[in-house]
């Protein structure tokens, strides 16, 4: 192990792990970890789709019993550490794939990991406690805590998930573990939310950062813990942990970053307009795009953009003018993209079998699903099982990489997607950059709903969205940061 060792001077100890193993069947998904966990610091955790993240994590919020080594609590051997163990010793977990029910309201979430929240008045309680602490993370939410949670948006439900997290009953909370907590959220949340976390670092409880967001880690980490196939390969000081120097560590090379807006600053302009669509509460906003075309969505989240490609999707299924052969990548991986009992092969094949799949006397040809789904296997990298094994057995990175696969193995020539690189490690992201640009340059139109500004490059326009209406379109070379977070804050329609 690199960089500056186990520990950090100054600060006491809280969990302990060593030589921390995990495997699932004959997959390996933790090797011989070792780590101290101290109070009150900022762990950047990084690596790429599979490395074992999340199994770590799940290990430290108890969840998964590791099959080897040993963890202490506050210098003390917990021998029987799992969930209640965890919870005792103040870990607190913000899932990556969101844990709430979606049939129950805020507040009612909140008794489910607090259940001494009870008897009477525990209703009131609950949600003045969560009331007040998206106040503090997220300023200006506009929650109130009585919102069924199926009525959110996946931003507010991760909102939610988060400040849940962090609201102290009756024990103290001492560690909080944050899976890609930002994954869902705009610029400007995930910005209330890093503020948050130097803040709750300072005052003492230990917070860990899983992200891709490389940048997000660079700004608010003190240690850097860098995992690649199940080992910590480097533990990186503040002042170590670039950008450049955790994918060095992550062992991803890249090349030199695109600057924005030079990637497709010449095309889409002037050109004839193959599809049209009037979107938004009153069909008063007007989407267009042409052939070959990558048309960005961007504003805050929760503006309308889903609910545009929503639109725009029924159009394309309908008869009649706007009709297309269309595919969807989903934004809720979760709830509407992965099949949970299907395999990573049926998955992937789904909407290829759906348009235009060769068939030999009116069956499926299996040959050729077979070789469609190991082309993809190849082309995009989904690592971690066999394609005949559940899809949930992959990482949930690998999971969104079988999505965006399915859409593009299909013969759809209008690709919608949902925020798809959501949870994607930073070399994917670069492959399917890249796969949108070839097969855009091939003729399909892309539309693409994203909350990472940066990836608003790889798009000839963007339209920008505030309260479910277009306030601005950028083409690619206006499309600037501080374009961008005046158009998403503006309020008249264009
Ligand atoms: N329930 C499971 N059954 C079988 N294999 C699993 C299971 N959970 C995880 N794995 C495997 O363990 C390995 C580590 O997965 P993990 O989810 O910890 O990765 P990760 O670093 O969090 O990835 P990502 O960035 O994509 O979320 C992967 O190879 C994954 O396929």
């Amino acid at each position: 192990m690199g960089g500056t060792g186990d520990t950090v001077a100054g600060r006491e100890a809280l969990i302990r792990f060593e030589g921390i193993g995990k495997t699932f069947g004959r997959v390996r998904a933790l090797s011989d970890v070792d780590f101290t966990f101290m109070q009150g610091e900022c762990v950047g955790i990084a690596g790429h789709n599979g490395a074992g993240k999340s199994t770590l994590m799940a290990v430290l919020a108890g969840v998964h019993a590791p099959t080897q080594g040993r963890i202490e609590v506050d210098g003390r051997d917990a021998p029987h550490y799992d969930a209640n163990a965890a919870r005792d010793a103040g870990v607190r977990c913000v899932f990556q794939e969101l844990s709430l029910c979606a049939n129950l309201t805020v507040a009612e979430n909140m008794c489910i990991v607090h259940p001494q929240l009870r008897g009477r008045g525990w209703r009131r309680t609950a949600t003045r406690l969560m009331r007040e602490k998206l106040e503090a993370i997220f300023p200006g939410n506009g929650l109130k805590g009585n919102e069924l949670v199926s009525d959110l948006t996946l931003t507010q439900q991760q909102m939610v998930e988060i400040a849940r997290g962090f609201t102290v009953t009756d024990q103290p909370v001492r560690l909080v573990i944050l899976d890609e907590p930002t994954s869902s959220l705009d610029a400007h949340t995930a910005d209330q939310l890093l503020a948050f976390v130097r803040k709750a670092a300072q005052g003492g409880i230990t917070c860990l950062l899983v992200t891709h967001m490389l940048g997000e880690i660079e700004r608010v980490a003190d240690r850097v813990m860098v995992m690649r196939d199940g080992s910590i390969v480097s533990v990186l000081g503040r002042e170590q942990s670039s950008r450049a120097s955790i994918i060095q560590a992550m062992g991803q090379h890249l090349e030199a970053e695109r600057a924005p807006g030079a990637a497709r600053v010449q095309t889409g302009r002037d050109r004839e307009r193959h599809f049209e669509w009037n979107v938004g509460a009153k069909r008063h906003t007007r989407i267009e795009a042409s052939r070959g075309e990558v048309i960005g969505f961007a504003g805050l989240a929760g503006q309308g953009q889903t609910e545009a490609l929503l639109a725009i999707y029924e159009a394309a299924t309908r008869h009649g003018p706007s009709r297309a052969k269309v595919a969807f990548v989903a934004g809720d991986r979760g709830r509407d993209g992965v099949f949970p009992i299907w395999s990573i092969a049926q998955n992937l094949d789904l909407r290829w079998l759906a348009g235009g799949a060769p068939r030999r006397r009116g069956l499926v040809d299996l040959a050729a699903a077979r070789a469609v789904v190991e082309a993809w296997r190849a082309k995009i990298g989904i690592r971690g099982a066999a394609m005949s094994a559940g899809i949930l057995s992959l990482s949930g990175g690998n999971q969104q990489k079988v999505l965006f696969a399915r859409a593009l193995a299909s013969d759809a020539d209008l690709i919608l997607m949902d925020d798809p690189t959501r949870g994607v490690d930073v070399g994917t992201k670069r492959d399917i950059y890249q796969l949108v640009h070839d097969e855009a340059a091939k003729g399909r139109t892309f539309i693409w709903y994203t909350t990472e500004n940066e990836e608003l490059s790889h798009c000839d326009r963007t339209y920008v969205f505030r309260s479910a209406a277009v306030t601005r379109v950028l083409h690619a070379d206006e499309c600037t940061e501080e374009a961008l977070l005046a158009a998403s804050f503006e309020e008249q329609a264009a």
